[in-house]
């Protein structure tokens, strides 16, 4: 798979474990490196009147120089501005005497109409924030909208976290190699890679697979084998059945929500669990969706004992409270000995059911961490985020990655850190961060759908990080693909298409 996404640090490794295990030498890399740069500038402006590139001191800027000899042999009008010398006996010093092109400074950079920038001023070695020269090139190329091609990343983005570093590149296509990295995909980064191309330069997937990394890219091919199909003799009960907790009489539409999703990701039976007081409105507006009412922890007991429910989604309308806590709690105690519902395998809490516990997050993270609890997947927005882990909002070092990993191993559950780079994170470490989605999902009610569907899959016994992933990706991919107009009404019929073409994929998985 080449869904890993790698560190500077653990990009540096396979670079190094390249060297060491293979015929190719850091000269060898780079000079691919920068033969997969110059053809995307051949293939993309093949009428460029002019390129330049621009070059850093490091092994960035070292890729530029191949990429400035390679379009010079071919004829392209090309100047080379450099911020500094390569460092001596440095593979970037190599590349540079092998170019024919006199560097010019990068102070006197000038871009007329009709040129191309290639941005080769720093990659994975970007240390602090783009000033001067550097700096001041950025501006030159963003004001006169001369299309960028940015070698590794655009100068100014951090590869491990997507953080602007002061001011950065936009470019058109950021070309990369071996594997993407987090930046790639984190905001703001992912807005100023442009499309992002992975070229091959010869570290091998045996060098990949030995760094270990446990983030990815969030792509079906990581849990379609866990995706459920029904068996043919798949009983009702047997796909799996969701209880969705209701808010009161004027609350009640984001449990529906959520239920149809649930519904719709191939759970068996879905019941809303309804006050008593909002029956009549919740009678009202379902149909397949069975209903019960549930005012208090005997009525949830009873329904679990009778009908075996092995999911729940707790928190879309339920308002915020004593009441949510205590059946919040009572639902990670389902798992206990003596406990009528004993079988549940995954909660979802979402939305009031994690505002709920921002003065008792250490209760929450207890009774989720207790033995043989159900699996618990969180789905905070930013805001949510911050009131169950403020330190870890606040802290600017760390990544959204971070974050989202440091807060799943803090509260024993799978963390989906909702956003336009959703990331989600399991306690043992397991990351990924979605890129398929679109800004149309920002809409109300899309969230209650997303918690629907991640209950869904883990009703059919789909392990919960598998769950939350694939809930994600469908989610984003029915938003994106549905486009202007969505309304969270609209998404859970927007997921058919999507689950079928998954279903057909899960069917051809060897031993599937
Ligand atoms: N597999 C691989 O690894 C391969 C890697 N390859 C390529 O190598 C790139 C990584 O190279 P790299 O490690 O030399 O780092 P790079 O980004 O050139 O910068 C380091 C230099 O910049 C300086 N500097 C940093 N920020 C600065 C700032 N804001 N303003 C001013 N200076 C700043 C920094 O200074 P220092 O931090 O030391 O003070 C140091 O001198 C990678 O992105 C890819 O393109 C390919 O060839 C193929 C194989
Ligand atoms: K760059």
């Amino acid at each position: 798979m080449s869904d890993e996404l790698l560190t500077s640090v653990e990009m540096g490794e396979a670079d190094r474990m390249a060297i060491a295990s293979g015929p190719v030498a850091g000269i060898g890399l780079m000079r691919r490196a920068g033969e997969a740069v110059a053809a995307e500038v051949f293939n993309r402006y093949p009428e460029a009147t002019h390129v330049h590139v621009l070059c850093g001191p490091g092994n960035n800027g070292g890729d530029g120089y191949v990429v400035a000899r390679i379009l010079a042999d071919s004829g392209v009008a090309t100047t080379i501005w450099a911020s500094a010398a390569p460092r001596p006996e440095s593979d970037a010093a190599l590349a540079a005497a092998e170019c024919p092109i006199a560097p010019r400074p990068l102070s006197g950079f000038e871009a007329g109409p009709g040129s191309i920038v290639v941005d080769a001023l720093y990659g994975a070695g970007l240390s602090k924030p783009l000033s001067g020269d550097a700096a001041r090139a950025a501006d030159i190329a963003s004001n006169r909208r001369l299309p960028v091609i940015a070698v590794d990343l655009p100068s100014g983005v951090s590869g491990d976290s997507g953080k602007v570093l002061g001011i950065a590149f936009t470019a058109a296509v950021t070309v990369t190699f071996a594997r993407k990295k987090p930046g790639h995909l984190l905001l703001p980064g992912r807005e100023r890679c442009g499309e992002i191309v992975l070229a091959d330069i010869g570290i091998g997937d045996d060098i990949i697979a030995r760094l270990r990394s446990r983030a990815f890219e969030n792509r079906p091919a990581r849990w379609l084998r866990d995706f459920p199909i029904p068996a043919v003799d798949a009983h009702k009960y047997k796909r799996g059945h969701v209880g969705v907790f209701s808010g009161g009489p004027s609350a009640t539409g984001a449990a529906r929500l959520s239920a149809l999703a649930a519904a719709r990701s191939g759970a068996g039976a879905v019941t809303v669990l309804s006050p008593g007081n909002a029956m009549q409105v919740n009678a009202a507006h379902l149909t397949s969706i069975m209903l019960r009412k549930a005012d208090d922890l005997a009525d949830i007991e009873e329904f679990a004992g009778e009908r075996r429910p092995s999911a729940f989604v707790l928190g879309p309308g339920f308002g915020v409270g004593e009441k949510t806590r205590t059946f919040g709690l009572a639902l990670l105690a389902a798992g206990q000995p003596r406990n009528a519902a004993a079988q549940v395998d995954g909660l979802v809490f979402d939305a009031d059911a994690i505002t709920s516990f921002r003065e008792a997050q250490d209760v929450l993270f207890e009774a989720a961490r207790r033995q043989n609890a159900p699996a618990l997947v969180m789905t905070p927005h930013e805001g949510e985020f911050a009131r169950l882990f403020p330190d870890m909002a606040g802290d600017d070092a760390s990544s959204k990655l971070d974050k989202a990993r440091a807060a799943a191993a803090r509260a024993n559950a799978i963390i989906v850190y909702k956003g336009a780079d959703t990331v989600i994170a399991a306690p043992d470490g397991r990351a990924a961060i979605n890129a398929n989605g679109a800004a149309w999902l920002a809409t109300a009610g899309s969230g209650d759908v997303l918690s629907g569907i991640s209950a869904g899959l883990m009703a059919q016994a789909m392990p919960a990080f598998e769950a939350a992933c694939a809930a994600v990706w469908i989610h984003a991919e029915a938003g994106s693909r549905f486009g202007p107009g969505l309304i969270a009404e609209d998404l859970p019929l927007a997921l058919v298409p999507v689950l079928r073409e998954l279903v057909e994929a899960r069917r051809k998985v060897p031993n599937g």
